[in-house]
């Protein structure tokens, strides 16, 4: 019999259902960007090797299409998105718009983008433009520009695919990213999902101009249960935004929000706590005894009911109606403890039920996972680590089975 080619429909509800679909970023030229006066801004703490980073990137998704999951590449789609002309002319307006660039620049981007077919724009979209890389402008913005500053910012930010959308059953949350460096690529993912023919009149929540809410801090903890960290990224009024569109549309009956520490180390909720089976989460012992979650839950006319603070463990399990959500942790030792879940450790991409990928490096916290009954693809990341985000952070599941 042929092999059945047909996508899997769109449509995540849980963390761990077997994952059909995702979408992925290919590292590419916009890390190339990055060095040591702008990486801080660009929220890298590293300069990552390219080549190598994009090695690693394609043994990643190897290992996802090893084991049947079909991986979808962001730029691919905006290349194809962008061939629609309508597609095209918001993506100019939405790149060019705003205060930065000044009329006598923008009309002569606008002129110089037009010789780029869908493929080269998508390129620049990504990986930005220097003003060395464009032809003399009347502009006084770039008569006082040096030829290293951008007249588009790269977005080297772009590979944790995680932040930029997340879908909350059949429908795509277009987030509403919290830092400077990273706010354009919702417009980008906005683009894709409201005109690639693949998702073409699917309704999208939030939006880029919504209150800050990142897909890196949304957890599917089980069918109609979303946990929401808030911190240096999500903010309240996000996950509040969040939890009215989807009590409205009935995606949800429960949002937990889950304060964590406003740092680096811990800018989203999986950078601490991400789920490897139905009912267990691999979570960073130095912050799990603390973590607590406020219930949120629909009352009448549109109100929002919200409950008492309670330990995360246990509003996790109420809402998800299990006797115990189980924990395994990043190992006893505080310091290694400390040290994986800076290598983000704690950040698995689980493909199914008891099947994560992690990083190798991990190599503590990997055997706590296997000691608990975890399989563990193991992939390596010293390269694409550099960015602060490990394989949950790198994917945005777009189909998954059901449990
Ligand atoms: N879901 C995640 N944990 N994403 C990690 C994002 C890392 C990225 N460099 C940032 O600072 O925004």
């Amino acid at each position: 019999m042929p092999e059945d080619t047909t996508p899997a429909a769109p449509g995540v509800a849980s963390e761990v259902g077997r994952l059909r679909t995702v979408m992925l970023h290919r590292p590419g030229n916009e890390l190339r960007r990055l060095t040591p006066r702008n990486n801080d801004v660009l929220l890298f703490d590293g300069l990552p090797w390219v080549d190598r980073a994009q090695d690693e990137h394609d043994a990643f998704a190897a290992a996802l299409r090893t084991h049947g999951v079909e991986v979808l590449y962001l730029t691919e789609l905006l290349a194809e998105t962008l061939a629609d002309p309508a597609a095209r002319a918001e993506a100019m307006d939405r790149t060019l718009t705003g205060i930065r660039l000044g009329d006598s620049l923008r009309a002569y981007l606008e002129g110089f983008l037009a010789d780029h077919d869908p493929a080269q724009l998508a390129e620049v979209l990504t990986a930005g433009l220097a003003v060395a890389e464009i032809g003399r402008t009347k502009s006084l913005v770039t008569a006082l520009s040096g030829p290293e500053d951008f007249v588009i910012e790269p977005l080297p930010n772009l590979l944790f695919t995680r932040d930029s959308s997340v879908w909350v059953q059949d429908r795509p949350v277009v987030t509403s990213l919290a830092m400077p460096a990273r706010r354009r690529e919702t417009q980008l993912t906005d683009l894709v999902y409201g005109f690639h023919p693949r998702f073409g009149g699917t309704e999208r929540l939030h939006g880029p101009d919504r209150e800050f809410l990142e897909g890196g801090d949304v957890l599917a903890l089980a069918d109609g249960v979303l946990a929401v960290g808030v911190g240096e990224r999500t903010r309240p009024a996000g996950v509040e935004r969040l939890a009215r569109s989807v009590f409205e549309r009935g995606l949800a009956r429960t949002v937990l929000a889950v304060p964590i520490d406003q740092d680096r180390a811990t800018m989203h909720l999986d950078t601490i706590c991400t789920m490897v089976d139905v009912d267990a989460v691999v979570m960073y012992p130095n912050v799990a005894h603390r973590l607590a979650a406020v219930a949120v839950r629909p009352g009448a006319d549109g109100e929002l009911l919200i409950s008492e603070t309670a330990p995360f463990v246990v509003a996790a399990a109420e809402a998800m109606g299990i006797d115990e959500l189980r924990v395994i942790d990043t190992g006893l030792d505080p310091i290694t403890a400390e040290r994986e879940q800076w290598d983000d450790g704690n950040n698995t991409l689980a493909i199914g039920p008891k099947l994560a990928v992690a990083y190798e490096r991990n190599v503590e916290t990997n055997s706590r996972l296997e000691a608990a009954g975890i399989e563990v693809i193991r992939i390596a990341g010293s390269e694409l680590g550099s960015g602060r985000g490990g394989p949950r952070c790198m994917s945005c599941p777009i189909s998954r089975d059901a449990l």
